[in-house]
C-alpha cells in the first residue's frame, strides 16, 4: 500500500466493504466521510476500490478529466449496452459518442421545442381527463406512478414521434417495463448473470429495436414532411467518416434517449409534485405567476411563454439541487492520477466517483441548504446561492467536445446535468417538459399533504436513479 493513496473508509468485510452504508444513503455516506477524511477518500463498493472526489474542485477533477486519464464507457457499458443495444453510447469509442450526441442535439432546438410544448400540454391534460385516479372533485393518490405515465407519454410523443407514442398504450408499455428491469445497479456487477429479468431485458431490447427499425423503414418509404422529431433527424445524420447512421444504431439511440428522458424526468416530476404538496403556498404563487404573465383567461401554453414564468423555472432548478436523479458519476482510472493540491495519486485499479449533489447542499454555497426554496433562484432572495466562491473565470470558459459548446465550469457547486465531455444534452428538453407539466398541473389542481404538513417523503437510492420512496400519497383538489 503506497503512502500517497487516499484514506480508506473503515469497513469490516472485504468485497462488501461499505456497499450497504453507501447504497442505502449515498449523500449521507459522502457527508459523514467527508467530515472524517476530507474531500478525497476511497471506499469499497462491491469489491471495487472507489475514490470519491468531492466539492467543486472534485467535480472539476472528475468531470473535466482528460480522456487519457478517465474513462466512462468501461464502467457504464455493462449496464447500458444490454438495455440500449450495441454500437451506441458506451458500446463505441468516445469519439463516436460525441458525434451521436451532436446528432441527438439537432432535434433539441428551440424550433423543435415550439412544436413540443403543445404536444406535452395536450398529453398532460388528456391524461388527467381519462385516468381513473383523478375523477371527481378531490381525492388522494400516490403520485410517482402517475408521473411515470405522464413522462413516458410526453417524452415518447415529443421525442420519438406519434407512431411510437401510440404504441405505449399497449404492447410497448410491457416491453418497456421488461427493458427497464435491466436498468438496475445490480447489473453493474452481476450483468453476466443469467438472471430471469436479464433474459426478459434481452428479449425486450431486441423486440423494441425491431419495432423502431420497422418504423424507420416505413418513414423512409413515405417521409412525414412535418415531423421534426428525433427519429427524423437521426435518419438524416452522417458520421464524419461519411458513413450514414445505420438503422440499428438509430433504433438503439432512440432506446437510449427514451431511457434517459424517462427515468430522469419521471423522478424529477414526482419530486416536484410532492414538494408542491408540501408547500401549497408556492403552488398558489405559480398560479398567480401564470395569471400575471399570461392573463386571467390562461391561454393555451406556448414555448415563448416559459420565459415569462421564472418561478416555474426556479421550481425545476431547486428540485434538481436537492433531488438530482444521478447521485454518483463514475469513471475508470486509465493511468495513475495525481489529485491537484494533494499528495494523493489514484492508481488504475480504482474507480473514480463524483457526487456533485454534495456541493449543491453545502451551506458554504447555499444558505439553509436543506430548505427547498425555489425563490432562492430569483432576485432579492435572502437564501440566494453564493456561487461567487467558485472561480467565476472557469465558468465563462466554454469548450466543444464535438457536440457543441459546453461551459467548462465543472468547478461549480451546482451540476445536476454533469459537466465536461459527458455533459447532458437533455437539459433544455427536460426543462421544457417539466415546466410545461407544472403549468398544466397548476391550472388543474391544488395539492397538499394528506396530513396538511410540510413533510417530504424520503429518497429511494436502491435503483439507478434516486427517486421518492413509494407509496408517496398526496391530496388533490380540482381548481374550480
Ligand atoms: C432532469 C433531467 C436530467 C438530468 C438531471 C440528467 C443528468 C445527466 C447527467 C448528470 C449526465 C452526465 C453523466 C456522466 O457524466 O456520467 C447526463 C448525461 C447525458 N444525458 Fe442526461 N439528464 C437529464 C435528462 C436527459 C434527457 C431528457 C436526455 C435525452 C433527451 C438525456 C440524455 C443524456 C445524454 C445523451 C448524456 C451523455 C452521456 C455521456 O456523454 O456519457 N438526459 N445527464
Ligand atoms: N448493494 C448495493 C447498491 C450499490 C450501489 C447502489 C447505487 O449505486 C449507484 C452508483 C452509480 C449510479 C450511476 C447512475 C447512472 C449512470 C449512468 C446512467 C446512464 F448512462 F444510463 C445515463 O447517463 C442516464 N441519464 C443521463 N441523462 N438522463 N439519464 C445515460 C447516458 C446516455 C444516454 F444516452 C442514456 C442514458 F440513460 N444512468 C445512471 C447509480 C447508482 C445501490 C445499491
Amino acid at each position: 500500500k503506497n503512502s500517497n493513496e487516499p484514506p480508506v473508509v473503515f469497513h469490516w468485510f472485504p468485497i462488501i466493504g461499505s456497499t450497504i452504508t453507501y447504497g442505502m444513503d449515498p449523500p449521507r455516506f459522502f457527508v459523514e466521510n467527508r467530515a472524517k477524511y476530507g474531500d478525497v477518500f476511497t471506499f469499497v463498493l462491491l469489491g471495487r476500490k472507489t475514490t470519491v472526489c468531492l466539492g467543486p474542485a472534485g467535480n472539476d477533477f472528475v468531470l473535466n478529466g482528460k480522456i487519457r486519464d478517465v474513462n466512462a464507457e468501461e464502467i457504464y457499458t455493462v449496464l447500458t449496452t444490454p438495455v440500449f443495444g450495441r454500437d451506441v453510447v458506451y458500446d463505441c469509442p468516445n469519439s463516436k459518442l460525441m458525434e451521436q450526441k451532436k446528432f441527438m442535439k439537432i432535434a433539441l432546438t428551440t424550433e423543435a421545442f415550439r412544436q413540443y410544448v403543445p404536444i406535452i400540454s395536450d398529453e398532460v391534460t388528456s391524461y388527467f381527463k381519462r385516468t381513473a385516479d383523478f375523477k371527481g372533485q378531490l381525492g388522494e393518490v400516490s403520485i410517482p406512478p402517475k408521473m411515470a405515465e405522464i413522462t413516458i407519454f410526453t417524452a415518447s410523443h415529443a421525442l420519438q414521434g406519434k407512431a411510437i407514442r401510440d404504441q405505449f398504450d399497449e404492447s410497448l408499455a410491457a416491453l418497456y417495463h421488461d427493458l427497464d428491469m435491466g436498468f438496475s445497479p445490480i447489473n453493474f456487477t452481476f450483468h453476466w448473470a443469467p438472471l430471469p429479468w436479464n433474459n426478459r431485458r434481452d428479449h425486450a431490447q431486441r423486440t423494441v429495436a425491431k419495432l423502431y427499425m420497422e418504423t424507420i423503414k416505413r418513414r423512409r418509404a413515405n417521409p412525414e414532411l412535418d415531423a421534426q422529431d428525433m427519429m427524423f433527424h437521426l435518419m438524416n445524420s452522417t458520421y464524419k467518416n461519411g458513413v450514414q447512421v445505420p438503422d440499428h444504431e438509430i433504433a438503439h439511440m432512440m432506446i437510449a434517449l427514451l431511457m434517459a428522458g424517462q427515468h430522469s424526468s419521471s423522478s424529477t416530476s414526482s419530486w416536484i409534485m410532492l414538494l408542491l404538496a408540501s408547500r401549497p403556498d408556492i403552488m398558489e404563487d405559480l398560479y398567480q405567476e401564470q395569471i400575471n404573465a399570461l392573463g386571467p383567461d390562461l391561454p393555451p401554453l406556448q414555448y415563448e411563454d416559459l420565459a415569462k414564468l421564472p418561478l416555474h423555472g426556479a421550481i425545476v432548478k431547486e428540485t434538481l439541487r436537492l433531488h438530482a436523479p444521478i447521485h454518483s458519476i463514475m469513471r475508470a482510472v486509465k493511468q495513475p492520477l495525481h489529485v491537484p493540491g494533494t499528495k494523493f495519486v489514484i492508481p488504475t485499479n480504482h474507480v473514480l466517483m463524483s457526487a456533485p449533489g454534495v456541493s449543491a447542499s453545502d451551506p458554504v454555497f447555499f444558505p439553509k441548504p436543506d430548505l427547498w426554496d425555489p425563490h432562492r433562484w430569483l432576485p432579492d432572495s435572502p437564501n440566494a446561492p453564493s456561487l461567487s466562491r467558485a472561480p467565476a473565470g472557469e465558468d465563462e470558459e466554454k469548450i466543444d467536445y464535438g457536440y457543441g459548446l459546453v461551459s467548462k465550469g465543472a468547478a461549480s457547486p451546482y451540476l445536476p446535468f454533469g459537466a465536461g465531455r459527458h455533459r447532458c444534452i437533455g437539459e433544455q428538453f427536460a426543462n421544457v417538459q417539466l415546466q410545461t407539466i407544472i403549468v398544466e398541473v397548476v391550472r388543474l389542481f391544488k395539492f397538499r399533504n394528506v396530513d396538511s404538513s410540510n413533510k417530504v417523503i424520503g429518497t429511494d437510492y436502491a435503483s439507478l436513479f434516486s427517486r421518492p420512496l413509494e407509496p408517496a400519497v398526496i391530496h388533490w383538489e380540482r381548481r374550480e
